[in-house]
């Protein structure tokens, strides 16, 4: 049975330079509730255009040259992204979905306690909030992606890397969206806090219910996170299936070779996080 929270079809971008870039080119997928899906391909093959793109988080000279994408809202029913105008695509973005962003981390303002960051989210977007549940809010925030409460008054440089990542997946999730789309958010860290990480945002979801796309040239780690893998080559999706199958019995030619280039994938198998 399928459950879908986006559906995107056809989907085409091209940015407008001399010569144009066809960077997305007519792609079809289908993200279900729940589900973390891993968009992956070596660097300038799309990724980030696509994840974007469906945001409508694009600038000039990208321009969205074709395709559908609806959202399909738990409470609202179906949405037509394209055809919601600039302040409405604003409340959409916010309140229905979140970004974590490479290198996150380093977007904490230095000078701001991480408590009184996670409260600016809540005082903005939540207005009708008192004090008071702002707080309690940020606190049970600051447990869930264990930095603990106690934390609320540190600056981020008391803080390590791997907090700090945590620090902007509360933020994330903050106002609960539906989608979370992470673009290579562990990049920059060890690979032991990275697995933690990781393993936290696949039981989040289970709580929350909210679906990740997962961008990462790391096809390794999305083969240990996703249930789902898009492969992208030169802007088109050339296979898109179970993690599990992508790895046992890849079918197109280029994730053959997309797998044969990662080492470590011909030694041991890891343990699944999902
Ligand atoms: N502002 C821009 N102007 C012109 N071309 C661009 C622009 N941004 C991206 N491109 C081109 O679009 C294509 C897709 O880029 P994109 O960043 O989406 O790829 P990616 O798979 O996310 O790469 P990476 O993993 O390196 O981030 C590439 O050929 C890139 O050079």
């Amino acid at each position: 049975m399928t459950d879908p929270l986006l559906t995107v079809r056809d989907f085409s971008v091209e940015y407008d330079v001399t010569p144009p870039v066809k960077a997305v080119k007519n792609v079809s997928l289908q993200l279900q509730r729940g589900e973390i899906l891993g968009l992956a391909g070596e660097s300038g093959c799309g990724k980030t255009t696509l994840a974007y793109g469906v945001q409508r988080l694009l600038r000039a000279p990208a321009v969205i040259t074709g395709g559908d994408v609806v959202f399909h809202d738990a409470k609202a029913g179906d949405i037509d992204v394209n055809a919601l105008d600039a302040g409405e695509m604003q409340r959409f973005r916010w309140d229905k979905i979140s970004m974590v962003f490479q290198g996150a981390m380093n977007a904490l303002n230095p000078v701001a306690t991480i408590g009184a960051q996670l409260d600016d989210v809540f005082a903005v977007h939540r207005p009708q909030m008192s004090k008071a549940e702002r707080r309690r809010e940020c606190e049970q925030l600051l447990e869930i992606v264990r930095v603990g409460k106690e934390r609320f008054r540190s600056y981020p440089h008391e803080l390590s890397g791997g907090m700090r990542q945590r620090v902007m997946i509360a933020m994330a999730l903050a106002l609960r969206p539906q989608l979370m789309v992470m673009d290579e958010p562990t990049t920059a860290l060890d690979v032991l806090v990275q697995r933690d990480i990781l393993k936290q945002i696949s039981e989040l979801r289970h709580e929350f219910g909210f679906s990740v796309i997962f961008i990462t040239h790391d096809l390794p780690l999305l083969l240990e996170i996703s249930d789902r893998i898009a492969i992208m080559r030169e802007g088109e999706i050339v296979e898109l299936a179970a993690s599990r199958d992508i790895w046992e019995r890849p079918q197109h030619e280029y994730t053959r070779k997309l797998l044969s280039s990662f080492p470590r994938l011909t030694g041991a198998k890891g343990v699944l996080v999902r």
